[in-house]
């Protein structure tokens, strides 16, 4: 089965969020990325939800329903809050992730020596509700298996330090830590996603290793559409500004 994308709205909703009003519209950047080949798509609504909003999975929910093979991903710190949201919207998939509040961005997976206790009856519960749960890991191999011996279906291999190591000298050795830890998950009955920072330069090389059954992308994927798209508009604001008075539509009064 090849590698299902999924597309991570945070950033779109991120601007839509520096206005306040729908704009640009997560729901509209998500039928797009659908309609474009995306099998998913993921939100990761923080405590301060400064990025998506609890809102956000509802309406992501509904439009969802219209495309039957397509998962909705819902990540995040199970906070109380956080919880009871996501067992209402019921989505295909949950990925837990130890983001504290405030945090600019995730920046390590869970450690499973300190964090099981309360991870456990999390992963219960959204099993219960049937809502497959995603555990977010460093790449450390030794670790896969603890991750199933809690409960989890799948973890997500936390993708920073490939992106920091590809074309640089340290690309073979950290590349090798993901093969032997996807090659740990596989071998302790677990499904293996990937993500943060995983771009248009560094994917390709990291889905050489087999069986990785989902990446999620939101902020290189953004930034690469505005950068392909902003010479274009440019171009098509400045061609309105240089339209003589008399090319400029009529306006009547
Ligand atoms: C869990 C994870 O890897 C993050 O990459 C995250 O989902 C990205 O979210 P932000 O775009 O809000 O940093
Ligand atoms: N789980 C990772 C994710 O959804 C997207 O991470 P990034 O591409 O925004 O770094």
């Amino acid at each position: 089965m090849p590698t299902a994308l999924s597309v991570n709205l945070n950033k779109i909703a991120l601007l839509r969020n520096s206005r306040g009003r729908d704009y640009p519209s997560i729901l509209k950047f998500g039928r797009r990325a659908l309609q474009n080949g995306a099998r998913g798509l993921t939100i990761h609504p923080r405590p301060d939800q400064r990025h998506a909003r609890y809102q956000d999975a509802y309406d992501l929910r509904a439009l969802l329903e219209e495309f039957q093979e397509a998962e909705l991903n819902i990540e995040g710190n199970p906070i109380d809050e956080f919880m009871d949201m996501v067992l209402d919207v019921g989505p295909d998939q949950c990925t837990l992730v130890p983001d504290q509040p405030g945090q600019i961005t995730s920046d390590h997976g869970y450690d499973l020596d300190m964090d099981t206790e309360t991870l456990k009856p999390v992963i219960e519960k959204l099993k219960r509700f049937d809502v497959r749960v995603s555990l977010f890991m460093d790449p450390v191999p030794e670790n896969m298996a603890k991750a199933r011996a809690i409960g989890a279906d799948r973890v997500e291999l936390y993708t920073e330090s490939w992106a920091q190591a590809f074309m640089t000298p340290q690309e073979d050795q950290v590349y090798e830590q993901f093969r032997l830890s996807v090659l740990a998950a596989r071998e302790a009955g677990l499904e293996v996603n990937a993500g943060h920072d995983l771009d248009l330069q560094n994917l390709a090389m990291f889905l050489t290793i087999p069986d990785i059954a989902e990446v999620s992308i939101g902020h290189a994927l953004t930034v690469e559409a505005l950068e392909s798209g902003y010479d274009s508009v440019i171009r098509q604001y400045a061609a309105i500004c240089s339209l003589s008075m008399e090319s400029r539509p009529n306006k009547d009064f």
